[in-house]
């Protein structure tokens, strides 16, 4: 049981719901990011996607795309993000951290090196969206050596495969709530509850929800069914739209609180 599990056991315990952000590591740059991965734990978040900006970023919407491109003029690797997670350890940030990254990263890195490095800064989950299935088996076993939860994606298209899917998962399971990229939704299709309910018979894990998600109402909607709700694009966007407060020192701590504020109304 790493860190990741024991905070889904404790928030079941208190009967809540892990609220997960996402954050694009270095937008607008390292330094920010990590005063914002505090401000979102004071917030109420209680897990942190770190996202390992890519340059061809398949299954992002515009936002994300736009903090990939910002964050890339940093040259923003795996490593800066694993250090990114060090300073906001530094910092006095408890909460569990999951790596975002696309898989092209991973392979350059090398598993060996990459596995090592997740353990050696504490990190306790990865989501990799665009991992073949065929190769999540493989993945998921040197994942398990180093302590670090493989959590899988599962679709509303993947019906027939959910079970092959959730077998070899750990840490929770991330329910897609809609097809095609990320970003804010205004709705959801009709039988994303259900689709919710029918992973659930497949795993004893948790099982959170994501895409799409970009106020209070709908993080409170599928709170009632879910273990953890993951908001990233709305995040990412309130991110965006403080760079102007963030890079000017007289208005740094508003466009921080700013920030702040989002997320905590998330959770009220
Ligand atoms: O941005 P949204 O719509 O709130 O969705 C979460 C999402 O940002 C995060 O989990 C994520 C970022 N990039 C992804 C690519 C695929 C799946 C998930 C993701």
């Amino acid at each position: 049981m790493n860190l990741m599990d024991a905070t889904f056991k404790r928030l079941r315990e208190e009967k809540k719901t892990a609220l997960i952000p996402f954050l694009t590591v270095g937008d607008p740059d390292v330094e920010t990011t990590v005063d914002i991965i505090r401000e979102l734990e004071e917030a109420g978040a209680d897990m942190l996607e770190l996202g390992v900006p890519y340059s061809d970023p398949l299954a992002d919407g515009p936002v994300i795309q736009r903090a990939s491109e910002r964050a890339l003029q940093n040259r923003i690797t795996i490593r800066t993000c694993l250090e990114a997670a060090d300073k906001a350890r530094e910092a006095g940030v408890r909460m569990p951290f999951i790596l975002f990254t696309y898989y092209n990263p991973v392979l350059q890195m090398g598993m060996e090196t990459f596995f090592a490095a997740l353990q050696e800064h504490g990190i306790s989950g990865i989501i990799i969206p665009d991992l073949p299935v065929e190769e999540a088996e493989e993945l998921g076993r040197q994942a398990e050596q180093a302590d670090v939860n493989l959590v899988p994606l599962v679709a509303p298209t993947s019906d027939t495969r959910i079970e092959r899917i959730v077998r070899n998962a750990r840490g929770f399971i991330y329910c897609v709530s809609s097809l095609g990229v990320t970003g804010e939704r205004a709705s959801f299709f009709e039988g994303v509850e259900q689709f919710i309910e029918r992973v659930k018979r497949h795993t004893d894990l948790p099982v959170a929800v994501g895409f799409g998600i970009s106020n209070g109402e709908q993080v409170k909607r599928f709170s009632r069914i879910c273990d953890g709700v993951v908001v990233g694009s709305a995040i990412v966007r309130q991110v965006e739209e403080a760079i102007p407060l963030l890079d000017d020192p007289s208005r740094r701590k508003k466009g921080l609180l700013q920030i702040r504020s989002f997320v905590a109304q998330l959770r009220a």
